[in-house]
C-alpha cells in the first residue's frame, strides 16, 4: 500500500516549472530514492511534501488524506519528518537537547505543571530524557549525549539529525542526501542505519541521494526526475539501464553505445552534470 502519493504535482517559480505533473507512490515500509541532475526538482518535491511550499496544482496524499495545503508543523505532527541537505542542528546545544527539542510536541504537561514543577512535570521530563537517550543509542551516539552538537564529527551530526527526526515519531522519513560529505566507512554505516530504520522500526523512507552506489545498494524503488518531470521509475537495476536516465545525466545522444560508463555502474562519472 502507498503511504505517500503525489498526483499530478506541479510547482512553478515564476516562469520556471520546478515540478510538472509528478505522480509518485511510496510504498509503506520501503526505501524509495529520488534522483536526478542538479535542478531536477528533488528538493522542491521534499518542500512540497513537508508543507514548506504550496503546490500550484495536483495533490499530495499521506495515508490516504490530502496534506497539500497543511503547514509544516501539522505535516510533521501527522508523521512526516525530514533531514536537510545542509545539516540543520541547534549547534550550540548539547546532543541530548537537540533530540529533546524534537520530542517536545509529545511531552505532556500543562503550563502550570511546568511553572510549579509538579511531579507530573518531572515524570514527563524523565520519560522524554529516557526516550532521547534510547534514540541516540539507536543511531550510534550513546555516550555523546552531553557533547555540543557543533563539536561532533560530520558523520555523527548526520546521525544526530536522524535521531531528532525520529523524536517526532514519524511513519515517513524524508532524508535529503544523508551520505553527503561522508567517507566510505561513514557511508556504509549510514546505509546500514537506513536499512535498520525500515526493517526494525517499520519506517517508510524517501531519500534524495547523489551517490549512485548508495542509491543502487539501498533502494527498493528509484524515481528519476529531470527538469521537473518524472522520466523513469523502477528497481535500481532497471533504472540504471534506462536510456532516458543515461541521457539526462550525460547529455543527449549519450545513451547510444554508452555501455558500462554509466555513472550508476562505476560511480566515477559526475552525476551532477546537467544535460
Ligand atoms: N525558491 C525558489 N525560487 C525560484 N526558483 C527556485 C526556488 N527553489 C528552486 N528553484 C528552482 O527550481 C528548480 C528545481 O530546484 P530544486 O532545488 O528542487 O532541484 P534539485 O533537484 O533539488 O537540485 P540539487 O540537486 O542541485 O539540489 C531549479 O531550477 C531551481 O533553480
Amino acid at each position: 500500500m502507498a503511504l505517500l502519493e503525489t498526483r499530478h504535482l506541479t510547482k512553478r517559480f515564476g516562469g520556471l516549472v520546478a515540478l510538472r505533473d509528478v505522480d509518485l507512490a511510496v510504498t509503506e515500509r520501503s526505501i524509495h530514492s529520488v534522483i536526478g541532475p542538479n535542478g531536477a526538482g528533488k528538493t522542491t518535491l521534499f518542500n512540497c511534501i513537508t508543507g514548506f511550499l504550496r503546490p500550484d496544482a495536483g495533490d499530495i496524499l499521506f495515508a490516504g488524506s490530502s496534506i497539500a495545503r497543511l503547514r509544516p508543523d501539522l505535516v510533521a505532527q501527522l508523521g512526516i519528518a525530514r533531514t536537510y541537505q545542509n545539516i540543520r542542528l541547534f549547534k550550540h546545544l548539547s546532543v541530548l537537547d537537540n533530540v529533546l527539542i524534537g520530542l517536545h510536541p509529545h511531552v505532556r504537561y500543562s503550563l502550570i505543571d511546568a511553572v510549579v514543577r509538579t511531579p507530573r512535570y518531572w515524570q514527563a521530563e524523565r520519560a522524554a530524557e529516557r526516550e532521547a537517550r534510547d534514540l541516540l543509542a539507536y543511531v550510534g551516539l550513546a555516550g555523546k549525549e552531553f557533547l555540543t552538537a557543533a563539536n561532533l564529527p560530520y558523520g555523527d551530526q548526520r546521525r544526530l539529525e536522524i535521531a531528532r527526526a525520529l523524536a517526532l515519531r514519524p511513519q515517513l522519513l524524508l532524508l535529503d542526501e544523508p551520505t553527503a560529505g561522508m567517507n566510505p566507512q561513514e557511508t556504509d554505516e549510514m546505509i546500514q542505519l537506513i536499512r535498520r530504520l525500515r526493517d526494525e522500526r517499520g519506517l517508510t523512507i524517501l531519500l534524495i541521494e547523489h551517490d549512485m552506489k548508495v542509491v543502487m545498494n539501498i533502494s527498493d524503488l528509484v524515481t528519476v526526475l529531470d527538469f521537473g518531470e518524472k522520466i523513469a521509475e523502477g528497481p535500481p537495476d532497471a533504472v540504471r539501464r534506462d536510456p532516458r536516465v543515461i541521457e539526462a545525466y550525460l547529455g543527449r545522444g549519450a545513451a547510444s553505445g554508452l555501455g558500462t560508463s554509466m555513472p550508476m555502474q562505476d560511480g566515477e562519472a559526475q552525476p551532477h552534470a546537467t544535460a
